[in-house]
């Protein structure tokens, strides 16, 4: 069978939401992490085709797009069975290492990476889950190993250092527990620094906190006790309080049943227009519609520690996630430092490099910390 006389999967979802044309009006909104495609960027494009679709029908059919975007989200999935899995039939390897040909290694490009780096002061930035920890099913044991932790620490006492994540700033705090770093948790909406200022920085000394969602805290606890209420029916589903943004996770729920959750969270959101809701892997985040996201909190974040309209700072923003991608285009669209997505699979993103997991994640700061020791001793050689 060949690629030109089949419709493309994503073309069939099209139809089948609109075709659906159930009326939705409320302004929630979902981001749909691409599926991964056998057939490179056509997948995508159509794939963006179905979003634009039915952003123009108002959700028209939105259920159903919900449900095929929870399928989505899973890789894996789509590789076995999912209708938005591509006919066109390639191997796995051949795939990514194509998609490699635009997202190269980090570690392969190491050299041309501090070479670009030259001169200007490296700020670290660094997603949580799946990119310092591995992804696991019970998201209140997503442990961080002792040698990560030692590699993050290395990595701060030679760059200012931030962790931005999804979740609650003291959860991803008590996995991480490094005080000298910067966190941002909730998606960015609550930022602290360290209560010592980190020597390379320009910033004055100053405890930092900013939190740009305050008004939303009732909004966010009543969305989410309604939240537990209404999807206690669903066995493997499970809502956490991020303060400022809510998960509801389905990693653990029978695929049978996700439709049916999809259906209790909708129901929710209908009272809730000021909130909208995006997608992570297998979870529905449920945040504030204000214009604040981790590229955002990337900009406040080299503000405040006094890199505002420098040329001479290089961030490098470490991320696994769909929410990571804010981050990933600030960075493309200031043409300043990098973005490094942590992948296995091939998946649409701005960032220029990739590496495959946490472990290769250790592996770079490794040779960060490394590179940076021994160009201090260069210098101190011609000194
Ligand atoms: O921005 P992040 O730090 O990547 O946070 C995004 C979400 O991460 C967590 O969920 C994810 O990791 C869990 C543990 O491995 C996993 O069970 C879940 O399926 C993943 O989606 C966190 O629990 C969420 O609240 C964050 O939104």
């Amino acid at each position: 069978m060949t690629k030109q006389n089949v419709m493309m999967p994503e073309e069939m979802a099209i139809t089948a939401a609109t075709a659906a044309g159930k009326v939705a009006n409320s302004s929630t909104h979902l981001l749909f992490p691409p599926p991964r495609g056998n057939s490179g960027n056509v997948n995508y494009a159509s794939y963006k085709r179905l979003l634009s679709q039915l952003e123009l029908n108002g959700g028209s059919g939105r259920l159903n797009a919900w449900v095929d975007s929870m399928r989505a989200s899973s890789p894996t999935h789509i590789k076995s069975d999912s209708p938005l899995a591509s006919p066109v039939v390639a191997s796995d390897d051949e795939e990514y290492e194509n998609w490699k040909k635009q997202h190269p290694s980090a570690l392969d490009m190491f050299d041309e990476i501090t070479a670009a780096s030259k001169g200007k002061q490296i700020v670290m930035f660094l997603d949580y889950d799946g990119t310092l920890s591995p992804i696991v099913d019970d998201p209140d044991r997503a442990f961080m190993s002792d040698n990560m932790r030692s590699a993050v620490r290395e990595v701060a006492r030679s760059f200012p250092t931030a962790i931005v994540s999804g979740r609650c700033r003291d959860k991803v705090y008590s996995f991480v527990q490094l005080r000298e770093l910067y966190y941002a948790g909730s998606h960015g909406m609550d930022i602290k620094g360290p209560a010592k200022q980190p020597k390379h920085t320009k910033a004055k000394a100053n405890a930092l906190l900013f939190q740009p969602a305050s008004e939303f805290l009732p909004m966010i606890d009543a969305v989410y006790e309604a939240l537990v209420e209404k999807t206690e029916s669903t066995p493997g589903a499970k809502v956490e309080n991020n303060k400022f943004c809510v998960s509801v996770h389905f990693r653990c729920v029978d695929e049978k049943k996700w439709s049916a959750l999809a259906e209790q969270v909708r129901l929710v959101l209908k009272d809730y227009p000021r909130l909208r809701l995006t997608q992570g892997r297998k979870v529905l985040e449920i945040r504030p519609t204000i214009k604040w996201d981790k590229g955002k909190a990337l900009e406040f974040l080299l503000e405040s520690l006094g890199f505002a309209d420098c040329n001479d700072v290089f961030p490098i923003y470490i991320g696994d996630d769909r929410t990571d991608e804010d981050a990933f285009k600030v960075l493309r669209d200031r043409g300043q430092g990098i973005g490094i997505l942590v992948s296995k699979f091939p998946k649409e993103t701005s960032a220029s490099y990739s590496l495959r997991e946490p472990a290769e994640v250790m592996d770079f700061l490794h040779r960060l910390v490394n590179w940076k020791r021994l160009s201090l001793k260069e210098r101190e050689k011609v000194l």
